[in-house]
């Protein structure tokens, strides 16, 4: 059983070592919530609210899940008894949407019960794997520079690479990526970049041969994707049109996908990540684990949940280096090979380095019990 006693919320930012570049914008400072849950017995888990500053990927921002986790999420904890952590999302039911920040608390109740029982949170989800395989992003439209970053992820031994595209950004930056990389593991992300009117565009992406093409269409779309994916031999990975279970089971029926990127954050949370996880292994529906931009305690918990069988496709889960200066966690998360080993400590397995975390923190509310309620 669990009580939360105390819950602190830390805003911290840190530039990144590159700026992360898409059609949408330049990502070049990232901030993101810290949430640590403690409960009576003093044990404290982790949890990271992951939305951007700014809605440009989803309509959530940092600001939206202040609010939401202060005057919401987090005064109904207090006076609540928790057996498991897959009891969370229903605790958030008269809340609607705001999925980030109800990840961030759920994740965080996740790491303090796996602590609580002393396992790792990858064997309390169900995952076997002891190292996970993964990809990386190049995040520049400019093709000389991503083919320079995809030398060295490919010196550093990442299995897949995925690129950003657009409309004018598409065939001749790929044609000059497989140049230079005619049999490397590809993948191209549009976020949303393209609509049905540009299906000869589309359908030319079929001389690539891309592992899949995500998220080519509007976020909110499913009718749309399945059209195109009649026309076109190129897989549709589905990432912001996912956002609940629901929309999960709406695309597979629709043939909206054969793959989904699944975003713990975006589908609010670890259980509902689960879900889908499941729902599209029985549906034989590839997935692979999502990433943020993320520091490292929400890079810790996709690496507990791509250790399930499902994730077969190597995810967007990088080093904390490659993104950041000095990460708040200890030790930080290193690739190898390609492969990133699964730690076998309680909880997310890797603990804050909280003399680090004081120091990126811009922002900082403490809750204890009695206050909010
Ligand atoms: O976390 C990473 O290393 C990169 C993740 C990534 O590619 C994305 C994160 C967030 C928004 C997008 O730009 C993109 C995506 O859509 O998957
Ligand atoms: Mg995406």
């Amino acid at each position: 059983m669990l009580h939360i006693e105390r819950v602190r919320l830390s805003i911290i930012e840190m530039p990144l070592k590159k700026p992360f570049t898409t059609h949408l914008g330049t990502l070049g400072n990232r901030q993101s919530i810290i949430i640590e849950v403690i409960d009576r017995d003093g044990v404290s888990g982790f949890g990271e609210a992951v939305a951007f500053s700014s809605p440009w990927y989803t309509e959530e921002t940092t600001k939206t899940e202040w609010h939401i986790l202060n005057d919401y999420l987090i005064p109904g904890l207090f006076n609540q008894e928790i057996n498991h952590p897959n009891e969370v999302s229903s605790l958030f039911d008269s809340i609607r949407r705001n999925e980030m920040a109800k990840s961030g608390i759920e994740t965080a109740i996740w790491d303090l019960y796996a602590k609580k029982q002393a396992e790792p949170l990858s064997k309390l989800l169900g995952g076997s794997r002891k190292e996970v395989p993964t990809g990386a992003v190049v995040a520049t439209q400019n093709a000389e520079a991503a083919i320079k970053q995809i030398e060295k992820f490919q010196e550093e031994g990442y299995q897949r690479i995925k690129v950003k595209i657009s409309p004018g950004n598409d065939i001749d930056f790929l044609k000059a990526v497989r140049k230079e990389y005619p049999n490397l593991p590809l993948m191209a992300d549009a976020n949303s970049a393209y609509t049905l009117d540009d299906i000869e565009q589309l359908k030319a992406l079929d001389d690539f041969q891309l592992m899949m093409i995500e998220q080519p269409l509007s976020v909110t779309d499913m009718v749309d994707h399945a059209t195109l994916q009649k026309h076109i031999s190129t897989p549709i990975c589905l990432d912001e049109s996912i956002t609940s279970f629901h929309d999960a089971y709406s695309a597979i029926k629709l043939g909206s996908c054969q793959i989904i990127n699944i975003k713990m954050g975006r589908v609010g949370g670890l259980e509902n990540a689960k879900r889908i996880h499941d729902l599209c292994v029985e549906h034989h529906i590839k997935v692979w684990c999502g990433g943020m931009i993320e520091f490292g305690v929400s890079r810790a918990h996709n690496l507990a949940l791509a250790t399930l069988e499902g994730f077969t496709i190597p995810g967007d889960i990088v080093s904390s280096q490659h993104y950041w200066e000095k990460d708040i966690i200890e030790p930080f998360v290193e690739v190898n090979n390609g492969m990133i080993s699964v730690p076998t400590g309680a909880g997310i397995g890797f603990s804050i380095n909280r003399k680090r975390l004081k120091e990126v923190t811009i922002s900082y509310e403490e809750y204890v019990k009695g206050k909010g309620v």
